[in-house]
This record gives C-alpha cells, sequence and structure tokens, in this order.
C-alpha cells in the first residue's frame, strides 16, 4: 500500500489530503502538525476549519485510510510521497522583510524529512513557495541524504477558500513539475497516478519544476490582478454615475475577458494574494526587473486604496466623524462560506474606524470574538505563522465588542458597514434594522449585497462600492 505523508494540517494540507483519501480507498494518508490542538480538532468532531463539505469527507474516511497526528517523524519516516503544506508567510525581518517568503518552516521540515529518512521519498512542495524553492529544498536533502534518493516534485494547490471540497473534487487542472530527468519523470508518474484516481488525464499537465512554482504565483497575480482593475474602475463609477456591475457584466461578456472575478469589493483578503504577491515582486527585484516588481506592486496598491477610500466614505458620509458613535460590522471573514480571517479587509477597515473613535459592534456568523480580538491586535505579518508562535492573549480592543446576531449589532448603531458577502445578509429584515437603528440612518456596502434602491425607500442613507451615489454623499469628500 502506498504510504502518504503531509506535513502541515492546515486549510490546504487538511481538505487536500481528506480528498486524496476518500478517492483513493488503497493509500494510506496520514496528516502531520506540531500544532497539539489542531491535530486534537481534526480528530474531533469539531474540526479546526469551517468548509463546506468537508466534515462530510473525513468522516468517511477518517480511522480507515486518513489519519491525523503529531507523531511527525515516525510517519515521515514510513511515508513514499511527502507533501509539505506548511505556511510560508512573508518575511518582518531582515533581507527582503515586508516582501520576500519567509522558508523557515519549509527548511525545518526538509532538515527534519533528512533526518529521519531511511528509504527513498518523493518530497511534494504543496506549500506556495518562491520560484526555484525546490532547488535549495534538494540541496538540504542531498547534502544529508546518507545513501537516499530524493525526488523533489512543485505541485501547487490552487483550491479557494469556501469552495475547497468542490475545487478539489472538481479542479480545473492539476499541476505537477518534476526535474526532466528518467528518475524526475518516474516521480512525477507516481504523483499523476494518485490524482488519475478521480482527475480527467487531460486535467493534469506536467512541467518543469520552474514552470509549475511559478505559475501558482502567476495565476495569484491574474487573479488579484481582476479584482484590482475592477475596483479601480469603481472609484471612477462613483466619480461619474456608472454602475459597476452593469460595467463588469458588459466587459466580462467579452469572452476573451470572461464574467468571474468581476466583483467590484472593498478589498480583496485571504491569505493568499497579497503574500504571494509581495513574494512575485521580490523574486522580480532580485531577478533585476524593477519594471515587473512595479506592475504588480499596483495591484496591491489599489487593493490597499479602495480599503481606505471605503473607511474615508464611511467618516466623511457622517459628518466627518465617528467618534463615539456605535458601527455595525457584518461580516469579518475575507469571504462569505469561511472563518478564516488572515488578511481580511474587515481587519483595516475596523482599525480605520477605531481610528477615528468609533465603537464597533461586530456579527460575523463563522468568526469567533477571541479570533476578532486577535486580528486587531495583531502586527502585520504575525498571522500567517503556526498557531503556537503567534502572539497569545492580546489585549482586548475596548471599543471592539461580538454578537452572534445582526439585528444585536445593529440597535442602536448610527452606521453598518457590510463587509463579507454571508447569503444572510441578503434577506435580513432591513425595515426592523432601521427602526431600531439612529437616524439618519447608513448603510455601507462594501460587497454589493444589498439592493441600495430598496433600502434607500426604508429611509436609509446607501453607499455601494461602484453605485451610483446617493444625492447624501455626492457632495461628501470621499478620498482624503
Ligand atoms: N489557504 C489556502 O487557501 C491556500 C491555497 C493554496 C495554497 N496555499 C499555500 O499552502 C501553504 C499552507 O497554507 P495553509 O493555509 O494551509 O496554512 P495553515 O497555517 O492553515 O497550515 C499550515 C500548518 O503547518 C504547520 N506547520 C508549520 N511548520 C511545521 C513543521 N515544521 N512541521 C509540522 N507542521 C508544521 C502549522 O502548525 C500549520 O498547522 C502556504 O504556503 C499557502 O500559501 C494556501
Ligand atoms: O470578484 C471577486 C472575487 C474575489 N474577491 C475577493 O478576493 C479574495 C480572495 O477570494 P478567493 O480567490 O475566492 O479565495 P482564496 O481562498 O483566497 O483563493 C485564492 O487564493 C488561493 C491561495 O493561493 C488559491 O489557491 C485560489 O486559487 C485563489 O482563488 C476574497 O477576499 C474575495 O472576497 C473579490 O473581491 N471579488
Amino acid at each position: 500500500m502506498v504510504k502518504i505523508c503531509c506535513i502541515g494540517a492546515g486549510y490546504v494540507g487538511g481538505p487536500t489530503m481528506a480528498v486524496i483519501a476518500l478517492k483513493c480507498p488503497n493509500i494510506e494518508v496520514v496528516v502531520v502538525d506540531i500544532s497539539k490542538p489542531r491535530i486534537e480538532a481534526w480528530n474531533s468532531d469539531t474540526l479546526p476549519i469551517y468548509e463546506p463539505g468537508l466534515d462530510d469527507v473525513v468522516k468517511q474516511c477518517r480511522g480507515k485510510n486518513l489519519f491525523f497526528s503529531t507523531d511527525v517523524e515516525k510517519h515521515v519516516a514510513e511515508a513514499d510521497i511527502i507533501f509539505v503544506s506548511v505556511n510560508t508567510p512573508t518575511k518582518t525581518r531582515g533581507l527582503g522583510a515586508g516582501k520576500a517568503a519567509d522558508l523557515t518552516y519549509w527548511e525545518s521540515a526538509a532538515r527534519m524529512i533528512a533526518d529521519v529518512s531511511k528509504s527513498d521519498k518523493i518530497v511534494v512542495e504543496k506549500s506556495t513557495v518562491p520560484v526555484k524553492t525546490a532547488e535549495a529544498i534538494e540541496k538540504i536533502l542531498t547534502h544529508n541524504s546518507k545513501g537516499i534518493n530524493y525526488q523533489i516534485l512543485s505541485n501547487p494547490e490552487f483550491l479557494a477558500e469556501g469552495t475547497a471540497i468542490e475545487d478539489l473534487f472538481k479542479p480545473d487542472r492539476v499541476l505537477i513539475g518534476g526535474r526532466e530527468t528518467p528518475e524526475g519523470r518516474k516521480a512525477v508518474q507516481a504523483l499523476k497516478d494518485v490524482y488519475a484516481h478521480w482527475v480527467p488525464e487531460d486535467r493534469i499537465l506536467t512541467t518543469n519544476l520552474w514552470s509549475a512554482e511559478l505559475s501558482k504565483l502567476a495565476a495569484n497575480a491574474f487573479l488579484a490582478q481582476r479584482i484590482s482593475s475592477v475596483n479601480a474602475i469603481s472609484a471612477l463609477c462613483e466619480a461619474t454615475g456608472a454602475n459597476v456591475s452593469e460595467v463588469a457584466y458588459a466587459v466580462g461578456k467579452d469572452t476573451r475577458i470572461g464574467p468571474k472575478f468581476l466583483n467590484a469589493s472593498v478589498g480583496f483578503g485571504g491569505s493568499c494574494f497579497q503574500k504571494d504577491i509581495l513574494n512575485l515582486v521580490y523574486i522580480c527585484e532580485c531577478n533585476g526587473l524593477p519594471e515587473v516588481a512595479n506592475y504588480w506592486k499596483q495591484v496591491i496598491k489599489i487593493n490597499d486604496y479602495q480599503k481606505s477610500r471605503f473607511v474615508n466614505r464611511v467618516v466623511s458620509s457622517m459628518f466627518n466623524t465617528v467618534a463615539g458613535k456605535k458601527i455595525a460590522v457584518l461580516g469579518f471573514a475575507f469571504k462569505k462560506d469561511t472563518g478564516d480571517t488572515r488578511e481580511t479587509p474587515a481587519i483595516d477597515v475596523c482599525k480605520g474606524l477605531l481610528g477615528d473613535k468609533a465603537q464597533i459592534s461586530i456579527y460575523d456568523p463563522q468568526v469567533t470574538e477571541d479570533q476578532i480580538q486577535r486580528d486587531l491586535a495583531m502586527n502585520k505579518f504575525d498571522w500567517d505563522h503556526p498557531m503556537h508562535l503567534q502572539p497569545t492573549s492580546p489585549t482586548a480592543v475596548k471599543q471592539v465588542s461580538c454578537v452572534w446576531d445582526a439585528y444585536e449589532a445593529t440597535k442602536g448603531a448610527h452606521g453598518l458597514c457590510i463587509l463579507t458577502e454571508w447569503d444572510e445578509f441578503k434577506t435580513l429584515d432591513y425595515q426592523k434594522i432601521f427602526d431600531n437603528m439612529q437616524k439618519p440612518a447608513f448603510v455601507f456596502d462594501g460587497r454589493n449585497v444589498v439592493d441600495p434602491e430598496k433600502l434607500r425607500e426604508i429611509g436609509f442613507i446607501v453607499y455601494s462600492i461602484g453605485k451610483p451615489l446617493d444625492a447624501w454623499l455626492k457632495d461628501m469628500p470621499a478620498v482624503a
């Protein structure tokens, strides 16, 4: 029986391995992690991450051919194929700080593999890494090899959170990069055989190592670029009376452009886009390509602009101050159908409002108060390190309260900001919310989930990203 071990039981390692176990009953899959609480949660009824469909997949194979363990070394030693899916955060110190990927966790995983291995291994990069990482990993492994043969493959993951299981069941493509040698080709084939259990052959792409590594960074940069493009247009829509949804629809109808990923928003978040683009920018700079680096940097600059533009709209609409005013925040996760808050635009928006001394009441169906308080207290990029290395008990931000109901959050509020597109926000009783708010009552929709006209009929003053402005907002300065 082929044995797979995955180092890192996070958002990628957990769901990816669960699906491999489900689709390949003849393969034993063990997911290992240094975090004891995380492994305990994977072995419990309450999994450590919320992902639609995940519970079902885990329940079907846990204890049969899917296992979660903290005994990292034992399972690495026994495996034929080792996936490495550990954190690759942005460096916060030293060379490349604020841009380059921090490969500390990857390097320590590679050294551990070299220490404990007694048989040949295929080592698969699942984490998103800078192009040429495989070369460094190869050096660490071969210089400590004790005669063992290692083949390094790049197999970047393209799943999106909230749809991870769907994406894993029916991937647009699976990408495998390997060395162009007989041993390299054999290793690529071995990994292809795993995916071939459920992925059609024409969707399994094979390339050289560097193309696979770079394709992952490029794909995320292209996706994020679309969002920054539509968000840049959203600012122009507000200035001209155009409607960004109509513009995006008309633009996306061109089959060369396509309709997906053109929703204007308060900004993109998530653990990947910003980190991976910064990483790409750094690689371009290191390769003497400043023009290319600056081109991609602009995608992040527009994203930051969009978040601060939103905060400025809120403050300027409400008589240029939110000091002491209750602002309800609906949604804190970086997108719907996940409890993940890594790099969520809600952090920057809340921090902006707190800077203007607002009192914030937050409701998100999947995010706990503890997580929100940690996020608001944490330094930039700290969130992307393993949990046990993150700051433990932050001092709670007193002006922030978290409630478990949208009606509670909005009671007595002056303004309401929608920061995540949870479906339930579409069907709230906005008349009831209006009746219980201070007047004038403001709605700032950062995700275009409500119908602005209907809310205006109720009596709200409404701001929706990229939509024709309410008369109230027209004369207010939007950009500081
Ligand atoms: N989250 C996503 O949607 C997504 C999608 C595609 C790719 N990626 C990439 O996958 C990688 C992992 O992302 P994630 O979201 O799963 O992160 P995560 O923080 O959820 O999980 C990483 C896990 O690795 C563990 N870990 C770190 N060092 C370890 C070590 N030496 N030994 C054992 N365990 C160790 C941590 O404790 C943590 O549980 C990153 O490179 C990320 O960029 C993420
Ligand atoms: O039209 C859109 C689409 C998305 N977003 C936002 O963009 C962010 C990222 O969304 P999404 O890409 O759906 O989720 P992620 O889980 O971050 O997935 C991205 O990042 C992963 C990690 O690398 C990749 O594997 C995926 O392919 C890639 O989509 C979220 O804040 C979304 O709200 C928009 O604002 N407008």
